[in-house]
């Protein structure tokens, strides 16, 4: 079933178990293939740019209707390359090569694509952005990493990226042809409460492009991943850089769909790869009904608040 997605209709709460006839009146595209695109990259823009194009267009011919890029995949992740290869995506294409490609083939393809995230330049400051176009081709949404990734491990993995990035201000929901989105970029799928406001604000899924490591990696990624659908009962979508083992930071890989009772739907191993998989929107009222958690909350004893008003950043 492929119509138009109605944001009015989903600006409902999805606390959500509505009946059956009342869902049918929805226009969601309720049922389609998410591409995750875990891909190779290498200290050479040009060519990460050319292969993220042909990997996005394989996806979309293997019947992607969303494609997800990983974190940081035009350029290698590391504090040292941030700067050097950060584009000043509001300064138009030629100033952000990455985000014309993106613009250009989502519109060409028809499909919604969620970009991953580069190292934006705006003014003296530099962020972690992750931008989404919509099937016309135009960026939807820009969302900035809230979370910055300042971890220390002794012996094992010590980053900082405070020392290059500027932290986002902005929980960045949007609304597309595939369902209303909750963007977080890696680290931010460690904080709850982000995938909280989400959920509270109509998610159908959150999608978290990430390049976790070979320490954090095997003990958090599935789990985190498998806690926020779980609790917050709706798909998440991860998509990891391929492992490079020679690069200075090595990523886990791993992308990985999980559905809304926290079953890892479909996943990979660590090389590049393309995940097709089917999102069915329907099964999130049934589960919800299932496993009312919404409607069993206990307001009256702890409250989410959500301080920045999100709707107001919510663009439809
Ligand atoms: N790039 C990251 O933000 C990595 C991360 O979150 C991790 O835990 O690893």
């Amino acid at each position: 079933m492929a119509s138009a997605f109605r944001p009015e209709q989903a600006r409902i709460p999805p606390a959500l178990a509505l009946p059956k006839a009342i869902s049918n009146l929805f226009c969601f595209t309720y049922r389609f293939k998410i591409g995750l695109c875990q891909l190779t990259v290498t200290p050479d823009k040009e060519r990460n740019i050319k292969h993220a194009r042909k990997v996005i267009k394989e996806a979309a011919q293997k019947g992607a209707q969303l494609v997800v890029l990983p974190e940081i995949w035009n350029s290698p992740y590391s504090n040292d390359s941030f700067p050097v290869y950060a584009e000043d995506i509001d300064a138009g294409h030629d100033a952000s090569p990455s985000t014309a490609m993106l613009a250009e083939v989502s519109g060409q393809l028809k499909i919604t694509i969620v970009g991953g995230s580069i190292a934006e330049r705006c003014g003296d400051k530099l962020y972690n952005t992750c931008c989404i176009f919509g099937t016309d081709g135009k960026l939807k949404a820009k969302h900035r990493k809230i979370h910055l990734f300042d971890i220390d491990f002794p012996g094992k993995i010590t980053f900082m990226e405070s020392k290059t990035f500027t932290a986002g201000e902005t929980p960045t929901i949007v609304d597309t042809d595939v369902g209303r989105i909750g963007i977080g970029i890696c680290y931010d799928i460690c904080f709850q409460e982000l995938a909280m406001i989400y959920a509270s604000r109509g998610a159908h899924l959150l999608c978290y492009p990430g390049a976790f490591n070979m320490t954090t990696g095997p003990s958090h990624w599935e789990l985190l991943q498998r806690s926020r659908a779980v609790d917050n009962q709706l798909y998440v979508a991860t998509c990891s850089p391929a492992r490079d083992s020679g690069a200075g930071y090595i990523a886990w890989g791993h992308s990985t769909l999980v559905g809304p009772l926290g079953e890892v739907i479909a996943t990979t191993e660590h090389d590049e790869d393309i995940i097709i998989a089917e999102i069915d929107y329907s099964i999130l009222e049934q589960r919800r009904t299932n496993l009312p958690l919404a409607k069993q909350k206990r307001g009256d004893l702890y409250r989410l608040v959500d301080i920045r008003r999100l709707d107001a950043h919510c663009r439809v």
